[in-house]
């Protein structure tokens, strides 16, 4: 596998280094503008599989695209021309299916014919270019910033679009929109936000440990628990109120016709259809969210205190004082519990399972927690998460080898050098994070399939180099710092109360998210004595 550098040449807009995303404080107007002009043809895409299971599904848009081979762009670009195309290769109709099943297995087989290679559409459809060597991944999923040499593929299919909501970050192609939105959005995770929540945070977690421990026998099922635990705690800092058990259970009824909807092909939208109910689900949810937003709108006007993600989304204003409308905010709170909970709790399944069978990391982060204890009391803090570098980097090396976003879908809007290959616009492109993190030069000769923290310590390690699971540049993942500090709050409270064991001897299917274990991951927990 060649370790090129990704760089690249765009035949109509030629740059000199690699894209850097630079957040500035955006104006609506500015965004406006810049989408008055006319906007990229939609496209049909073959997508195997998104970060929201988007594209489980044939799409239902516009146009086919030219095949990367013909882009009659690529012809009006003599450089492109002098390069190489990446291996367009044939699979039976039976292994593109299984795609649909496993994308992960299906990616492997594709990457095993080279480092890039267009693979069949799924559907007689485009093909999609597999971009399995990360810093070409890296530089199409900057590219998705001003410089607008890719965009994001999310959106292709618009049933799809309608349940998340138009104006959910993901589902933005146009990348001023995107930035601008995005800008007003983040200022409910800047660390500061993030530390206000840490009590709300701490509060979640104690409950469900409590109750763990309190079930029969101490006996739980660990994933369908953190499934729970994780629901709540995302709607409970993001919404910044407790709900009581019923009306969580109410709102992950609601949450789970939403994702059902998702993989609802072919998306009709009647009352008795999956699709039908995802929709009435989604009516439900936002209005709820509505009533939390005009809440807080009204603790703002009256100059109180806001809490919660909803708080600062509500507070926040660009250049000229506008604020985000009430859409915006309830289609990306709508995101945010879609975004923000299969995620959480899968990889926290496989961090159980990890601990299990490596006693040595174990004792290494209950090590860690007697120095934190020592250090900043019982309390937590965004001081003490900081403190916690060996609870990170069991983090990280799980979500390494069992990265829960298996690929997102980009498309080449400009003719593109990657290394040594041509990209025509118009190239359906999948980043597979899966097999950027196994195939990732700094692991291959060190054991790259074991189990083993330490990695991610060294200043090696400390590099994203091709691990990406919360992506990479001007989309990244909004909620990676929640993410992180929800799970070491999690690890943290279990390790200094509580011992345990799980059964992770099983196999792991893929899930929703990731792959998830059939047994169900069968935990004993009790109070430390
Ligand atoms: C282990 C946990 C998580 C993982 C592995 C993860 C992973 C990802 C990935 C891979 C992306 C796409 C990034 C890209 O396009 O470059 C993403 C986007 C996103 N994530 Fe997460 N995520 C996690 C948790 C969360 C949480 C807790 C939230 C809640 C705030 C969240 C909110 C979002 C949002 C809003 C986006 C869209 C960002 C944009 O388009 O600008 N995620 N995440």
């Amino acid at each position: 596998m060649s370790k090129s550098a990704g760089s690249y040449f765009s035949c109509s807009a030629r740059v000199p280094a690699p894209h850097v995303y630079v957040a500035r404080r955006p104006t609506r107007l500015a965004y406006q503008a810049s989408t008055t002009g006319s906007a990229p043809a939609i496209t049909t895409q073959d997508v195997a599989s998104t970060y929201t299971a988007t594209a489980a599904a044939p799409t239902t848009s516009a146009a086919p695209a030219s095949a990367a081979s013909s882009s009659s762009n690529s012809a009006a670009c003599p450089f492109l021309q002098t390069l190489k195309s990446p291996p367009a290769i044939e699979l039976p109709w039976t292994v593109r299916l299984a795609a649909l099943l496993n994308p992960e297995e299906y990616q492997q087989q594709v990457l095993q014919h080279g480092e890039m290679v267009l693979a069949p559409g799924m559907f007689g459809n485009q093909r999609q270019l597999l971009v399995g060597n990360g810093d070409h991944a890296k530089t199409v999923l900057a590219g998705r910033g001003d410089a607008g040499l890719t965009v994001s593929n999310n959106s292709v299919n618009l049933k799809i679009t309608a349940i998340f909501g138009e104006h959910a970050l993901v589902m933005i192609r146009d990348a001023a929109r995107h930035k601008y939105l995005r800008t007003l959005i983040t200022s409910a995770y800047t660390p500061e936000a993030i530390a206000s929540l840490i009590p709300r945070m701490e509060a979640v977690v104690a409950k469900y440990l409590r109750s763990w421990a309190a079930a029969e026998g101490g006996r739980v099922m660990a994933y369908e628990e953190l499934k729970l635990f994780t629901f709540e705690f995302i709607v409970a800092v993001v919404l910044g109120r407790d709900y009581d058990d019923a009306q969580v259970a109410h709102m992950m009824r609601l949450y789970q016709a939403l994702v059902s909807g998702i993989m609802g092909w072919p998306y009709l939208e009647l009352p008795f259809t999956p699709y039908g109910r995802a929709m009435a689900a989604r009516r439900q949810l936002a209005g709820m969210f509505q009533e939390v937003v005009d809440e807080a709108r009204g603790k703002l006007q009256k100059g109180e205190a806001l809490g919660g993600v909803v708080g600062s989304l509500v507070s926040a204003q660009d250049e000229e004082g506008n604020r985000l409308t009430d859409a915006e905010i309830t289609d990306n709170l709508l995101l945010v519990l879609l975004a923000g909970f299969d995620t959480s709790s899968t990889t926290l399944t496989a961090v159980l399972a990890n601990l299990q069978q490596h006693p040595k990391a174990l004792k290494k982060l209950r090590q860690e927690q007697d120095a934190v204890l020592a250090k900043h009391g019982t309390g937590l803090s965004a001081a003490a998460l900081r403190d916690m570098p060996y609870a990170e980097a069991v983090i990280r090396e799980t979500l390494r080898l069992s990265n829960v976003v298996s690929s997102l879908a980009v498309e080449a809007a400009q003719d593109l050098q990657l290394g040594e290959w041509a990209v025509p616009a118009g190239t359906a492109m999948a980043i597979p994070f899966i097999q950027l993190a196994k195939n990732d030069p700094r692991w291959l000769n060190d054991e790259p399939e074991a189990f083993r923290p330490e990695r991610m310590l060294t200043p090696e390690g400390l590099k994203p180099g091709w691990l990406m699971p919360f992506g990479h540049a001007p989309r990244y993942c909004v909620g990676a710092t929640l993410a992180l500090s929800e799970m070491k709050t999690f690890l943290a409270l279990l390790l200094r109360g509580y011992d345990f064991a799980c059964d992770a001897d099983t196999t792991w299917a893929p899930g929703a998210l990731g792959k998830v274990p059939r047994n169900g991951l069968p935990m004993q927990i009790s109070r430390k004595v």
